[in-house]
């Protein structure tokens, strides 16, 4: 329920529209139900004034009620229409505020803080779980705000005329309203919450079994997933049709309460007008009236049906927004340092819940400039390094600066401006090439795109395509190879000039050709910038290269590779290795 209050706090710059909203749908319940009274009473009055006679038919005055009959009629239709048009508007505008705290609240969770997420599950709390958030106001809140509020002027219109007859509409109001929803509350409960968890876990398998189609169907593993995605389905239906029995159950027991209600106005009526209490036509004002006061309470049972799913949808999305972010921003950052000298001092780094740091004690220095190639087995740490330049993760202990600036005093936007990225995992987006390149720099020219394709040895590729630059690239780049891609991820570093160039084996994988020509690409970009690269390959070191080598998140050499290479530290035994796996 905090979730429900706290989702209904976002609706705060909306509040016009809001009330607005709940305003014209309070207005269409009462002059439905004014239509229907008034109509009741009118058909009575005249039936009763026929059979008395001349007199009484000259006195009657048929006019009044009968305008007010129009005027009820069209005040009806009017506030439904403008009712819808300021409900519709207030919920698409919630919707895009959603997901917009949605995604800034995701986005500085990525990419270490998601390390641990399904995409497929994080896709169903950002769209299907937010969606169903977006009808809160329209399906639950403002049905229960009109209810309310209607239901109490309708009582007391009643009351008006008589007491009774205005707690016997009241009880009857509730019970319909209140009473039988939360009966089927209680029962569809534990199916709602069923069906947001099985949908979550369907669309998560459905995500991860299109993602790795190929895989599944080379380990001949796709009936396996079919049948796990069936057995969720089948139980998705089990739990959506117990909820529409439900609300089938509630939609009846609440016409029941209302048809009931009307009956016993009847009888009521009949005993005031005994009593002259009420004249003889107003007991068709009561039951008629009554009859249009459940309109009130009609969208209730589906309200408070919804309530469950909404909660735990609420609970989803927020959980996902109050995780804290890996990475704690300043509010600004400080003035660009003159000189861009990199220094770690004693830093360690350690993933959230992990047992060990990834890195620790670091003492590295690398100046303006300068050429690094860190070395390292798998898991060493490399990556971690690079996480902690781009301040995707934090240093638990010690410092970090560059050109003297703490990196922590640095906001991670204006942080990473500072640095291109090229790693053997490039993110390719569905859509054109040219949407890829201009994520780079999005004001590049056509001039400027090309000249990057150039640099990444792509342009040529790019000319033999009927559509050019505006190719579709595919689902993940599918349309590309995975060397095109590569030289993609290439080009877009060819469009981004920045101080420092941090290179994750881009090479890897790549046959001779196009290796060789990538790495001439890549010796273009790396000129005037200063340049740390991940490898596993010594083959492309020369003797003055300044190496790095990492292990268990530890630095156990630096200095030029052919000195290292000719001792007896690691470096040394990493290159006789390296030797020995060649002539095999
Ligand atoms: N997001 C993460 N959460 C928890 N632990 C992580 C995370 N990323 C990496 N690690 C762990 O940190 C350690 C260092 O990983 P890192 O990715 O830096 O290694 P690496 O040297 O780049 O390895 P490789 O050459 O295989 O890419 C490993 O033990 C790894 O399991």
């Amino acid at each position: 329920m905090r979730d429900l209050i706290r989702l209904l706090r976002l609706y705060a710059p909306y509040r016009v529209w809001v009330l607005a909203g709940i305003g014209l749908g309070v207005l269409t319940v009462l002059a439905n139900f004014a239509l229907l009274a008034l109509s009741g009473w009118f058909l009575a009055a005249t039936g009763v004034v026929g059979v008395a006679g001349y007199a009484a038919q000259n006195a009657f005055n048929f006019f009044t009620p009968a305008a007010g009959v129009r005027f009820f009629a069209t005040l009806r239709v009017l506030a439904r229409y403008a009712g819808r048009l300021v409900d519709h508007e207030a919920t698409f505008r919630l919707l895009a505020r959603l997901r917009m705290v949605a995604y800034a609240g995701l986005e500085p969770l990525a990419p270490v803080g998601l390390a641990g997420e399904r995409g497929g599950d994080l896709l169903s709390r950002l769209v299907a779980d937010i969606d169903r958030l977006g009808d809160f106001f329209l399906r639950v809140a403002s049905p229960f705000m009109i209810a309310a509020a209607a239901a109490l002027v309708m009582a007391l219109g009643f009351a008006i005329v008589s007491p009774e007859a205005g707690l016997l509409l009241l009880l009857g109001l509730v019970v319909a309203g209140v009473a039988v929803p939360l009966a089927s509350l209680g029962l569809g409960r534990r199916p709602a919450g069923a069906a947001v968890a099985l949908q979550a876990t369907m669309r998560a398998d459905l995500v991860d079994s299109v993602q790795g189609m190929a895989e599944l169907l080379t380990c001949n593993a796709s009936g396996a997933m079919a049948e796990r995605v069936d057995a969720a389905s089948a139980a998705l239906l089990a739990a959506q049709r117990r909820l529409a029995a439900i609300a089938g159950f509630g939609a009846a027991a609440g016409l029941l309460v209302a048809g009931l209600t009307m009956l016993a106005m009847l009888p009521l009526g009949g005993a005031l007008a005994d009593a002259h209490r009420i004249a003889g036509p107003v007991i068709a004002l009561l039951a008629l009236g009554a009859m249009a006061a459940f309109e009130a309470v009609a969208p209730l049972p589906a309200a408070f049906q919804l309530l469950g799913g909404m909660a735990d949808s609420a609970r989803r999305v927020f959980d996902l927004l109050d995780r804290p972010p890996p990475v704690a921003e300043p509010a600004s950052s400080p003035r660009r340092p003159a000189r861009l000298d990199l220094r770690l001092d004693g830093v360690s780094l350690r993933y959230p819940g992990a047992a060990h740091p990834a890195l620790a004690g670091i003492d590295l220095a690398i100046a303006e400039g300068e050429h690094v190639t860190i070395l390292g087995r798998s898991g060493a740490g490399k990556t971690s390094l690079f996480n902690l330049l781009l301040r995707f993760a934090p240093h638990e202990a010690g410092t970090a600066t560059i050109g003297g600036v703490d990196l922590a005093a640095i906001r991670g936007d204006d942080l990473r401006s500072l640095f291109t990225v090229v790693s053997q995992t490039t993110a390719i987006f569905a859509g054109t090439l040219r949407d890829n390149l201009l994520l780079a720099r999005p004001d590049a020219d056509d001039a400027a795109l090309w000249r990057a394709l150039e640099t990444a040895r792509l342009a040529d590729f790019v000319r033999a395509r009927p559509g050019g630059l505006d190719s579709l690239v595919g689902e993940a780049g599918a349309k590309l190879s995975g060397g095109e891609a590569r030289r993609l991820s290439l080009a877009r570093a060819a469009l981004r000039a920045t101080p420092f160039l941090l290179l994750d084996e881009p090479t890897e994988g790549l046959d001779p050709l196009t290796e060789a020509e990538f790495r001439r690409a890549l010796a273009g970009l790396a000129a005037g910038r200063t340049v740390i690269a991940i490898t596993h390959r010594l083959d492309h070191l020369a003797d003055d290269d300044r190496v790095v080598m990492l292990a268990e998140g530890r630095i156990v050499a630096d200095g030029r590779f052919g000195a290292l290479r000719q001792g007896a530290g690691p470096v040394a035994r990493l290159s006789r290795l390296r030797e020995m796996s060649l002539r095999f």
